[in-house]
């Protein structure tokens, strides 16, 4: 029998590249959220793959950015410590879009780490383009290689709508883990959410259409967070408490709206995305804080988990 293998693996590409569709295909919608870490990662756990003879385990990487502030530089080098503790990184690269200036400075970023992991081109969205594309987008990926002073261990079209190829690349992303034990035993796994990633998730909608406005002034912290007990055991609720923080009391009405409106809107659109991504009914009780240049500060930085 083959030896049993583990590890980490993440996605990265542009916005819109196909990543978050990729993973919810290889690791299914309702994700199993660990409720004890292993030492080797403090990262978020997106999904994992649980086969016989492999456990693969997904983690979140935020993008990189041009850093304008001191939170824009420890998100960045906070994608980069997560890239350095993986096993591999799937570079997904939509194969409807030619290869540009982004896609180059993100593997070229990846080439400078000192300890790289093993890299996998993955030509997303096969389904939306012909034979002859897709020849022509491989081979413009293979140059990469000569080009930014890479290797790629696999390069792979894959079709997360279409279902194409899914199987195939979970078997060589497997290879490409180091023999070793199961990371999250089947027991320690548990349905309890966590904060981090119901934040990010809040974060995310209360983003949606003021990109330009506050890029990144916004933080969420979660004041509360648990299932609400005496409830009967087929009909969960996860009751949700969190601030939505900004930096200045000129923000506050940008994220409130007229009347409340955009800050319902946000309610509404994050407890969508959390419920699709726990499975779980959620309440969600939202609140605007103003916390003065938080972004500057470390103190302020460090409580937000920054
Ligand atoms: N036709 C087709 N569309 C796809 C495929 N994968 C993703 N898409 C679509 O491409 C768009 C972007 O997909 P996402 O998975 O959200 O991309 P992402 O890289 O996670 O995007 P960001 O969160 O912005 O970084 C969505 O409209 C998807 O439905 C695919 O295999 N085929």
């Amino acid at each position: 029998m083959a030896e049993f293998r583990s590890g980490f693996a993440c996605f990265v590409g542009r916005p819109n590249a196909g990543k978050s569709t990729l993973t919810n295909a290889l690791v299914g919608t309702k994700i199993a959220i660990a409720s004890s870490k292993p030492q080797t990662t403090r990262h978020v756990v997106r999904g994992i793959v649980n086969r016989e003879d492999a456990q693969l385990v997904v983690i979140d990487t935020p993008g990189l950015h041009k850093p304008r502030t001191l939170l824009g530089e420890r998100l960045n080098d906070l994608v980069r410590d997560t890239w350095s503790e993986v096993d591999v990184i799937g570079v997904c690269l939509p194969a409807d879009q030619r290869i540009g200036p982004g896609d180059t400075f993100l593997v070229s970023e990846i080439a400078k780490l000192p300890e790289r992991p093993r890299l996998v081109a993955i030509a997303t969205k096969s389904d939306l383009v012909g034979g002859d594309r897709m020849a022509e987008h491989l081979l413009r990926i293979q140059a990469l290689e000569a080009e930014l002073g890479i290797e790629w261990a696999e390069i792979v079209p894959v079709s997360a709508v279409a279902g194409q190829q899914l199987a195939l690349l979970t078997d060589l992303l497997v290879g490409l883990l180091p023999p070793g034990p199961q990371l999250y035993p089947d027991g320690e796994i548990s349905d309890e959410p966590e904060e981090q990633l119901v934040a990010e998730l809040i974060r995310e909608a209360a983003l949606e259409g003021v990109r330009d406005e506050l890029p990144h002034s916004i933080a969420v912290e979660i004041d509360e967070m648990g299932l609400r007990p005496d409830r009967p055991e087929d009909k969960p609720l996860l009751d949700v408490y969190a601030s939505m923080i900004v930096e200045r009391e000129s923000q506050k009405g940008i994220v409130i709206g007229r009347r409340g409106s955009r800050l319902k809107e946000v309610g509404q659109s994050a407890r969508h995305q959390i419920q699709a991504i726990l499975g779980t009914p959620v309440y969600l009780d939202l609140k605007v804080k103003v916390l003065k240049d938080w972004q500057r500060d470390a103190k302020h930085l460090n409580r937000l988990g920054f």
